[in-house]
């Protein structure tokens, strides 16, 4: 019976009007989004009861939560997540079991089919991917061991899976996904609680944090706490790529409400119904977030990512010289695009100082934009510009145009960037300003599609021996222009670079390699450097180490073959590289603050990385042996 015609039920027998509403109420709004193949719901002759009894949970935290007989998952009421130690372990918003019910039959009946197919991107993310993100996904929670030897051993082909661009179907549809939870979960609603709530994460040690606030995830926009599917990918490369050790990373999100209106009517979303805090408001809960997991885990380094522009660098100023903090989208793309170009002058016999000679534009004043911009400059800056001719060299577009001194209410690190020729107009259409200009690189980090025209790409192969294409948005939907495309129209000289993976293409007999400029090449090193360096801060000159140092891994073959950046099956001895540059330009600065380290530089290089390696996690199983009395890890 329907559970809507079950409420009717009880009213015509007389239960009262309050008992029967809420069921009618809730069933109507967890109605399955397919209809139902048949109906043979069961009739009982008695009142189902849920919730009457009084059982003993035969444990605390989480554990009931991987207990099937006690848990209820996104049901538990919040006096019982407060009893059981279970807040922050749970999405915010508690379920009612109708609504698990709902959820639960449709899967039953439906499998996967109930997502919307139009999330399946074309070209980018298929079903096949989407099957493999779950399979692994369900490896994860049974076997992380094997989850992760899998990942180490086939990088290449699980990266795409596990980030972008599956990463992002899985984020647009975390609240249909939803098996258990990973990771904690902050809200609005925890105001005064987290430094407590942090105390149910089951794991003592915690060395590295990625948190979203969910308000820009990836260019898919604002997808409030599912956006907390971008932190788990990302911890997965800190454990793959970078030797973190997996039990002693935590994934976070900061739930302040969401404005995607979508979101917040579907019925099984599972954060806070509610527009998003701002203001005071909101820097006041990620105070407390950061307050919260630093209090408990003062040696970790915490990455903030996919903050929207409004948060992304104000929360960097707030906390990157009292906390081991960096911001992964201004920063580490920043530190990858920089690296990246030093690959791509390779690539056309230059010398690393003709990075200063190149003439940009940078399709996006965003988080990630305007970090890359910066950098670069910086630089051009070491290569012996001056900052005014550094910033000569860049035409930077944001959706209302090419951005001019005229414009009103530019921010400061935007004004240095802001074109002062009288040529240059706001209202200039992009492949105008690439037709006056006559760039060398084209940048694409606005994460609005298909921007770099089959015209624009002509112009630039009509401009440059080798035009440097680099469509950096993610995922592939939303980048600037293919890796085909750009061959094609650049008649197959195109060094290329993109957010998301793209394949290889033939043009004309030719092969012509894509390389990734994903910010994946640096997080995982910079993190791990930054941690064991102790010195609690991510400077700028450790960025710059870490971005210089991915060039030097390119081998001659790689380069032949026109890669910007190191094959990425390297991950490992990458993300190692970077870690030691990281800590060498800690130490340049006084920043290496553990003695162990220290005592290894001073004796070289090869001393300090064999340091590092030894502290890199690889996924091989154990001697497992039952805990002694107190002991906790
Ligand atoms: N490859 C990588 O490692 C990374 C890629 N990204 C990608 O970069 C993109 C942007 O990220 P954020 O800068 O954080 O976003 P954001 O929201 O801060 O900035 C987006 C910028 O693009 C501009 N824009 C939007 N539509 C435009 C249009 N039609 N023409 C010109 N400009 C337009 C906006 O005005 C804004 O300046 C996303 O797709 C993200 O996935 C971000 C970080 C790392
Ligand atoms: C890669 C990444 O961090 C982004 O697209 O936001
Ligand atoms: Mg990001």
């Amino acid at each position: 019976m329907l559970a809507t015609a079950r409420a009717a039920q009880r009213l015509r027998a007389g239960s009262s009007l309050a008992a029967a509403l809420p069921a009618a109420a809730s069933a109507l709004e967890a109605s399955p989004l397919h209809p139902r193949p048949y109906s043979d719901a069961a009739s009982f002759p008695y009142e189902p009861k849920d919730f009457l009894d009084i059982s003993v949970a035969r444990s605390r935290g989480v554990d009931v939560l991987h207990d099937p007989v006690f848990n209820k998952g996104t049901a538990h009421p919040l006096v019982e997540r407060e009893r059981l130690g279970l807040r922050g372990l749970l999405p915010p918003r508690v379920l009612t079991m109708e609504q698990q019910k709902a959820r639960a039959l449709d899967r039953y009946w439906h499998g996967q089919d109930y997502i919307d197919p139009s999330q399946i991107e074309s070209g980018g993310v298929t079903h096949e991917h989407t099957r493999k993100w779950l399979y692994l996904q369900e490896l994860q929670d049974r076997n992380e061991t094997l989850f992760y030897r899998l990942l180490c051993e086939h990088f290449v082909e699980m990266a795409p899976i596990i980030y972008t661009p599956t990463v992002g179907w899985a984020c647009m549809n975390y609240h249909k996904l939803y098996r258990r939870p990973r990771g904690m979960y902050f809200s609005a609603n925890d105001r005064g609680e987290m430094a407590s709530m942090v105390w149910n994460w089951p794991h003592k040690n915690v060395d590295a944090i990625v948190v979203t606030d969910g308000s820009r995830i990836l260019g898919l926009g604002d997808l409030g706490t599912n956006g907390l599917g971008i932190p788990v990918g990302k911890l997965d490369l800190y454990v793959g790529a970078g030797g973190f050790n997996p039990g002693r990373v935590l994934p976070c999100v900061i739930d302040v409400g969401t404005n995607n209106e979508l979101l917040r009517s579907e019925p099984w979303y599972m954060g806070l119904k509610q527009p998003r805090l701002r203001g005071d408001a909101y820097y006041e809960i990620v105070d407390e977030f950061v307050q919260a997991v630093m209090g408990r885990w003062p040696r970790a380094v915490l990455q903030f990512e996919d903050f929207n522009i409004e948060h992304a660098a104000p929360l960097l100023e707030r906390y990157r010289y009292s906390h081991c903090v960096f911001n992964d989208d201004v920063q580490g793309t920043a530190a990858t695009a920089v690296g990246g170009l030093y690959g791509a002058m390779a690539v056309a016999g230059k010398p690393a100082s003709a990075l200063a000679d190149q003439r940009f534009v940078v399709l996006g004043a965003g988080s990630a934009g305007m970090g890359v911009v910066a950098m670069i400059a910086q630089s051009m800056v070491k290569q012996g510009l001056s900052p005014e001719e550094a910033a000569s060299r860049f035409y930077v577009l944001d959706h209302h145009g090419l951005i001019t001194q005229k414009r009103e209410g530019l921010e400061a690190h935007v004004r240095p960037f802001a074109r002062r020729d009288e040529q240059s107009q706001e209202k200039e259409a992009f492949v105008d300003v690439v037709r006056r200009v006559r760039p060398t690189a084209l940048i694409g980090l606005a994460g609005a599609g298909r921007l770099f025209t089959p015209e624009a790409l002509q112009l630039m192969a009509q401009y440059n021996e080798r035009p440097i294409i680099m469509p950096m948005s993610n995922p592939t939907s939303k980048m600037e222009c293919t890796h085909e495309e750009a061959q094609k129209y650049c008649e197959g000289r195109a060094i290329f670079a993109s957010g998301s993976p793209q394949p290889d293409v033939e043009v004309d007999g030719k092969q012509c390699a894509a390389s990734q400029a994903n910010n994946m090449y640096i997080f995982p090193g910079l993190a791990m450097g930054a941690f064991l360096a102790r010195g609690n801060i991510v400077t700028d000159g450790m960025l710059m180490a870490a971005a210089e140092s991915l060039s030097y891994m390119i081998t001659p073959e790689e380069l032949a073959a026109g890669r910007v950046y190191p094959n990425m099956h390297k991950i490992r001895e990458i993300s190692l590289n970077v870690a030691l540059e990281t800590m060498k330009a800690a130490a340049e600065e006084g920043h290496l603050h553990n003695d162990v380290a220290i005592r290894e530089l001073a004796k070289g290089d090869e001393y300090l990385r064999r340091y590092i390696q030894k502290h890199m996690y690889w996924p091989g199983y154990t001697n497992l042996q039952p805990p002694p009395p107190g002991y906790s890890d």
